[in-house]
């Protein structure tokens, strides 16, 4: 048996079309959807992160705009930029490239962006609003994973799933989404004793590691779901994820690639949070 690919990047593709039609039809009778996207440093990897979202954004006719501010920025300083940015009306999106430099307070700025700008979904009161089930912002990867399954009608309802990672942007939230579609849910991390004994009785795994090979084939059932969230450099420096894939392939029913899976699939739900905080912003304004 040979899995079914879930190509990440096609699907991301799909939800910008559909995304470019819609701003398409906001521009018509107002303004395009504003996002601002706040860089501190000049991490390598991260400039490269914030040129793809600026792009995406481009694509699909949402303004972008881009906040460089040098390393040594003071904590101090960026809380007064989001101030600025929380009280400007042409902003509907607010996102902080993570991670920050050592002497800023990730949280601190995380609660200092408004809950109806957070479009990365980390602020506590989105959380809150995801875990209670009343709606608020996605985490963009774990809302993209769904997505995923959901693309080829994946069964969740009473499957077990097991999500190897308990990150509050990844794992957390992730167990929480599988939950809402009624998935039996089981999060394994560092300190889980017994995962192979736990991934061979999952019907979906979703590894969000960061270590290379965390999922081998004699850990997967025949059929299994196995999405892979991992962003790792090899030996030879190339982009891999937390399973290996080749072999996985074989046993699994469903498997997504590192590159093409759930990083484009990240960015689209970036973008179609960008365009949801713009519908809420009107509607408000209109009320
Ligand atoms: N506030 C904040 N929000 C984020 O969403 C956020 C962040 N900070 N900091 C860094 C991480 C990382 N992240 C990625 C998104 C897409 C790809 C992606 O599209 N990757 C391509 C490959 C890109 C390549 O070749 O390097 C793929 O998987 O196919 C990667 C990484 C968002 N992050």
């Amino acid at each position: 048996m040979s899995a079914k690919i879930i190509d990440g990047k096609a699907l991301a593709q799909s939800v910008r079309t559909g995304l470019k039609e819609k701003v398409e039809q906001f521009k018509l009778s107002s303004r395009a959807p504003g996002l601002t996207v706040i860089l501190v440093g000049d991490n390598p990897a991260s400039q490269v992160y914030v040129r793809n979202k600026i792009k995406a954004c481009s694509d699909v006719g949402i303004t972008s705009k881009l906040e460089k501010l040098p390393a040594e920025t003071s904590e101090a300083e960026l809380l007064a930029l989001l101030e600025k940015l929380n009280a400007d009306d042409s902003v509907d999106g607010i996102l902080v490239q993570l991670p920050l430099p050592r002497h800023i307070n990730e949280q601190e700025v995380i609660e200092t962006i408004r809950a109806d700008k957070d479009v990365d979904g980390f602020h506590v009161a989105n959380v809150g609003s995801v875990v209670t089930g009343i709606g608020g912002f996605r985490s963009c990867t774990p809302y993209g994973v769904i997505k995923m399954l959901e693309s080829v009608d994946y069964p969740l309802t009473g499957a077990h799933a097991l999500v190897i990672g308990r990150s509050n942007i990844v794992g957390k939230p992730m167990a929480i989404m599988l939950l809402e579609k009624n998935a039996t849910v089981t999060v394994a991390h560092s300190k889980t004793k017994n995962l192979k004994e736990l991934a061979l009785q999952a019907d979906v795994i979703v590894a969000a590691v960061g270590k290379e090979k965390v999922v081998t084939a004699d850990m997967v059932k025949p059929g299994a779901a196995v999405i892979d969230v991992g962003m790792n450099r090899n030996a030879e420096g190339k982009l891999c994820g937390d399973v290996d894939t080749e072999e996985v392939a074989k046993v699994a029913g469903y498997i997504s690639p590192v590159p093409g899976g759930v990083g484009p699939m990240t960015i689209a739900m970036l973008l179609s949070n960008t365009v949801e905080a713009y519908e809420r912003r009107l509607q408000k304004i209109s009320q």
